[in-house]
């Protein structure tokens, strides 16, 4: 792209610098005077319905702006336009969309610089730190490019690796990223002044978040112990493998790696001929994800194909025929105790069709501001509850699909009238089970994501269970609260439990814990119905694909699990 000549401009002069952070405010400053002259100005005149009329072209032609302007100016420029595109939540879909596509369009760096920073933090010269290196890049992205190396002989005695690849940052690129954030951070005080932005947005509080994570994502040695703290969480699991970090070649801007390519996960063709069916990868890698997401809590926030490569082994001697090997671990999420509580609460809500108990989950995980009026919420959720939750499959059947999207975009309008922000954790959540299901579905179009959450599901209910026998005090009020809306069968086991009819001895516990967990997968449905169509309607059910996927995918389940039959056993 002929206008990404200083996306890849190296050391930026003081004059440069002020140049950017001038073309940044120049750009917000324009854009927002523009917006508030349409949105703010003319309906004081009584001219609101223009502002509506050139609402969608003036959006896209902003972002249409700003995709050139990040792909010209590189650095954390490109960042924000992807940050933005993936706040659904918050941004109309004319932006989202045109961001969307946004890739790091900048060019590599040209070799000596690269090797020039990369000496002066390893503080040797590059042929003595390896025996070979590629000159040419295999990949270059805003932040950094990486290059396959070979260690050099007593290294790779030490280490007893080989090839290794070299991330190098491109250099400049602290002071880039400083000026673009104090640009941002201007920009973001001039936002948080406009009542319409900050009656939805905590806008300094965005903007550090983003800092914090770009700051992260210039540190190499955060990367590298994301890494290994990814391979401790799968140690002695043979489904996992995970690129060793060679420590005396990596700093804070170079990150030197095992060289682990392998067959890239979605790679049909050279599966098959290297004797793996495509169709068997998908399961495990779906599970593979789930134990990050509901069990160690520390995730790869970013599972796109490019990076996960499907490792053969060697004579089999790795005690499995392939195994699951992830690079990129700059982009890592966490699932904190609190978002577990919360989704706890939204699981027992949702399966006993509680619209308000609902309300209060979605509240408690942080999603809703907490002066937020709920009302009109409640009410679309004891609708939805009304009109679909007691349906039969058969019924659900015929049900004609255009009254699941009626009452989806009409939900919708409710969702989006609210202030909503998903909290940085849950659009990562959102992400990685997105781009899992996305490489599960090219495996194999006729596995179903859904069946592999199941054990999680109930493991939930367990520990849930466990909740209301070891902390009876304070949950048996709360549990008392929502027990009479549960089915049945759980509302009998959770009232005896409340009674202190059943004890953590009691032999029968296991078996009705069994029951529990049997019922969870009918709850997980209900769950994941309600789940996935608020994160539908939040994330627009109008935008082009990812929030009517959502919404798609919120039917799928209800359809195939929630009433179900010979599930439940
Ligand atoms: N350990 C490794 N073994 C083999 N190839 C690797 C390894 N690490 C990185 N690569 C290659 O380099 C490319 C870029 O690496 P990586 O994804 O880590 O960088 P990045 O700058 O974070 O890129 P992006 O965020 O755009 O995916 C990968 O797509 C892969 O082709």
């Amino acid at each position: 792209m002929a206008a990404a000549s200083t996306g890849g401009e190296a050391m930026p002069g003081a004059g440069a610098t002020r140049a950017r952070y001038r073309r940044i405010l120049r750009f917000a400053g324009w854009n927002l005077a523009v917006t508030w002259w349409y949105e703010l100005f003319l309906p004081r005149i009584g001219l609101a319905r223009v502002a509506e009329r050139t609402r969608a072209t003036r959006m896209t032609r902003v972002a249409q702006r700003f995709h050139v302007l990040a792909v010209e100016l590189g650095g954390l420029m490109i960042k924000v336009g992807q940050f933005m595109s993936s706040r659904l939540d918050v941004l109309p879909p004319e932006i989202t969309s045109e961001l969307e596509g946004l890739q790091d369009e900048v060019p590599p760096v040209p070799f000596p610089a690269i090797r020039a920073l990369a000496e002066a933090e390893l503080g040797v010269p590059l042929e003595r730190a390896f025996a070979a290196i590629d000159e040419v890049p295999v990949a270059a992205a805003s932040l950094g490019q990486a290059h396959r190396a070979r260690l050099a002989e007593l290294d790779a005695e030490e280490t007893g690796l080989h090839g290794v690849v070299l991330k190098v940052q491109r250099p400049g690129i602290d002071e880039i990223v400083d000026v673009d954030l104090a640009a941002l951070r201007k920009v973001g005080g001039w936002l948080s002044r406009v009542r319409l932005v900050s009656d939805r947005v905590d806008m300094p509080a965005l903007v550090e978040e983003f800092a914090a994570t770009s700051m992260e994502e210039i540190d190499y040695l955060h990367e590298a112990t994301s890494a290994e703290r990814f391979a401790a969480d799968f140690a002695g699991d043979a489904r996992v493998a995970v690129p060793a970090v060679v420590w005396e070649r990596t700093t804070r801007r170079v990150l030197t790696l095992e060289d682990v390519t392998a067959i890239k996960i979605t790679d049909a063709a050279a599966l098959r001929e290297a004797g793996i069916d495509p169709a068997e990868v998908a399961p495990v890698f779906a599970t593979v994800m789930f134990d990050q997401l509901f069990g160690t809590g520390f995730f790869h926030a970013d599972p796109h194909p490019g990076n996960i490569f499907v490792t053969p082994a060697a004579d089999g001697a790795l005690g499995r025929p392939w195994k699951l090997t992830f690079i990129d671990f700059g982009m890592m999420g966490e699932v904190s105790a609190g978002t577990r509580s919360g989704l706890r609460k939204l699981l027992i809500a949702a399966a006993s069709r509680d619209g308000k108990g609902l309300v209060d989950a979605i509240r408690e995980v942080g999603v809703l501001v907490p002066s937020t009026d709920t009302r009109e919420l409640e009410q679309a959720m004891v609708a939805l509850f009304a009109r679909f939750g007691g349906m039969g499959f058969a019924e659900l059947r015929e049900v004609d699909p255009r009254e699941f999207r009626d009452f989806a975009v009409q939900f919708g309008d409710v969702v989006r009238s609210l202030p909503f922000q998903l909290p940085e954790n849950f659009l990562l959540i959102i992400r990685a089970m997105s781009l899992t299901s996305g490489v599960c579905s090219a495996l194999d179009p006729d596995f179903n994501v859904w069946d592999s959450i199941e054990p999680y599901a109930a493991q939930l209910i367990r520990d849930e269970s466990g909740n209301v026998v070891t902390d009876l005090g304070k949950q048996a009020l709360e549990v008392a609260g929502v027990a009479w809306r549960l089915p049945k069968r759980v509302d009998a086991v959770l009232t005896r439990i409340e009674d202190g009819q059943v004890s953590v001895q009691n032999p029968h516990l296991e078996r009705r814990v069994a029951r529990l967990e049997r019922t969870a997968r009918r709850l997980l449905a209900a769950v994941l119905f309600a789940a996935l169509l608020i994160a539908g309607a939040v994330l627009r059910a109008d935008a082009v694909v990812f929030g009517t996927v959502l919404m798609i995918g919120s039917i799928i389940p209800l359809l195939f699990a929630l009433f179900g039959g010979g599930r439940g056993r």
